[in-house]
């Protein structure tokens, strides 16, 4: 059983021992956004909206809990729950990896020269979208939260150590090391939280869950919510567990997710390899005492900017009219659109960035803007390739994708075009659940090894390169000057 709990949806998907989906259930919860920038969940609602779909996809296929071997939980990174440890009662709603609340406070602990501590023991940028700075804000804004927090009446998690404390009922508070790896908290070379860290951010150590392998046995489900006791047996982060799931087990695999956001992540084996190009280092996974590194590069507006084509500009029914659209058309005319709609990430990092059209000549169509809009998605990921490849010294030679907007072929022809590689698309897109299957599946001895696992590893389609040379260039060429015209459009230099 996977407890796949995503930024807009939680999901349950039972797998079998092909690694085959027998049952999905999905259950979209509330998103709050109390001020512009904001984003916050209840944490209650994803409890709640969690069990309720597992429950459901148990039912779905008339199967009792003595059937299923573990549990493997995978969710939205970062995002920060902060609890009472004896009434188990959240003291604010979740703050969302998305939310920009905590901005000032990072440009605070920039300007005092942190960036490069911060970098070196977490290998993660002092932003907001990492958990820290949100706990922070919390410990500072929620009233007698700071008092409580120190004499230990409070408890930090992110959204995996809220369902495995929700889960064993207050018996166990753990994360994994791939979600630690996310917090900015936690030094990623000691595999410790960081006693420095947590002083200059005034955070007290005894909030923090214990830190744990990947695949492990973390407690077990209590026997009140899904008939009888099922061990909780793997955690990761959703990217990480995507990585695991796409079966990227070699140095130099890399994966990339188009869901609302991309997050492109190449495994590079068990060191960290520090990024001088704009990417982050993280861990991938904890198995044993072996920890595997990766380089990720997050793009914060993939599929979302074809949302945007549907919702706002009106120019698609449905995101699948994307490609149908976009091939009425065999170029963008010399139109580019950046979806910078929240500033840049990976690997330009412009909180000040913001989206813009540019090239329109007279004969630029509607069907040129969607198609402009479809190629950036491929254009945004293989920014991040190249800055993948400089930094890990590995050429790319093949790129594994998933997420919504994988199932559109001229987008996956289009990744292969800009960057040079086959683009391979799996049978089973579900990557993120099926990691977590396979990870509380190897600890529990369902499966044995990770070449069993990857026996089950079928390809649906391969993209290869097809662009004529000169022309790509010129297009990424033009691209980024594109992209220079979006920086810092919001403030005035
Ligand atoms: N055929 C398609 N072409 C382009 N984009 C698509 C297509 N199908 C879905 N999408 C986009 O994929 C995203 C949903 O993917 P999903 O993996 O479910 O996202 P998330 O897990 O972030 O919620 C949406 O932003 C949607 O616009
Ligand atoms: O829930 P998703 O799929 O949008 O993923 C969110 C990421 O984990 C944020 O870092």
């Amino acid at each position: 059983m996977a407890l796949d709990s995503g930024t807009t949806s939680n999901r349950c998907i039972l797998f079998n021992h092909k690694g085959e989906i027998v049952s999905v259930a999905q259950r979209p919860f509330t998103q709050i956004y109390p001020q512009p920038g904001w984003v916050e969940h209840d944490a209650n609602e994803i409890w709640a909206t969690q069990l309720s779909v597992a429950v459901e996809a148990m039912q779905k296929i008339n199967c009792t809990a003595k059937q299923i071997k573990a549990i493997g939980i995978t969710n939205q990174r970062e995002t920060t729950i902060v609890w009472d440890k004896h009434t188990g009662e959240p003291i604010y709603n979740a703050i969302v990896w998305q939310c920009r609340r905590s901005a000032e406070y990072c440009d605070m602990l920039k300007e005092k020269g942190l960036t490069e501590l911060f970098k070196e023991k977490t290998g993660l940028l002092l932003d907001a979208y990492f958990s820290a700075t949100k706990l922070h804000w919390i410990l500072e804004n929620v009233e007698g939260a700071r008092e409580k927090a120190e004499k230990g009446d409070l408890l930090f998690g992110t959204v995996d150590t809220w369902l495995i404390w929700k889960l064993t009922k207050g018996k166990v508070h753990a994360t994994d090391y791939s979600n630690a790896s996310r917090t900015l908290m936690f030094n990623i070379h000691t595999l410790k939280w960081d006693d420095d860290i947590l002083e200059i951010l005034d955070i007290p150590l005894s909030m923090l869950p214990e830190v744990q392998p990947s695949s492990y046995i973390y407690g077990e489900a209590d026997n009140e919510f899904l008939g009888s006791s099922i061990p909780i047996a793997g955690v990761a982060g959703d990217q990480q567990s995507a990585l695991f799931g796409q079966n990227c087990f070699h140095e130099g695999d890399v994966k990339n997710t188009y869901g609302t956001g991309g997050f492109l992540l190449m495994n590079t084996g068990k060191k960290p390899v520090q990024s001088k190009n704009g990417l982050v280092t993280t861990i991938a996974w904890g198995i044993g005492d072996e920890i595997t590194y990766a380089l990720e590069g997050s793009v914060f507006v993939a599929g979302a900017a074809i949302q945007w084509l549907r919702d706002e500009m009106r120019l698609i029914d449905s995101s699948d009219d994307s490609e149908y659209m976009a091939n009425k058309v065999p170029d963008t005319n010399g139109c580019y659109v950046v979806p910078a709609f929240t500033g840049l990430g990976a690997p330009y990092w412009d909180p000040y960035a913001r989206g813009t059209i540019v090239g329109i000549t007279r004969g630029v169509n509607k069907y040129h803007i969607i198609r402009a809009t479809l190629q950036s998605l491929a254009l945004q990921a293989n920014d991040v390739i190249r800055a993948m490849e400089k930094d890990s010294g590995i050429e790319l030679s093949q790129l594994r994708v998933d997420g919504g907007a994988s199932a559109n072929n001229l987008l996956c022809q289009m990744q292969s075009d800009f960057s040079l590689a086959p683009v391979i698309r799996p049978k089973c897109v579900e990557t993120t659940a099926m990691g977590a299957a396979y990870l509380a599946g190897l600890a529990s001895g369902y499966w044995q090894s990770l070449e069993e696992i990857s026996k089950n590893y079928q390809i649906d389609m391969t993209f290869n390169s097809q662009m004529n040379l000169d022309e790509r260039r010129a297009e990424i060429h033009n691209w980024h000057k594109a992209v220079k015209r979006s920086l810092r459009f919001a403030i005035d230099d």
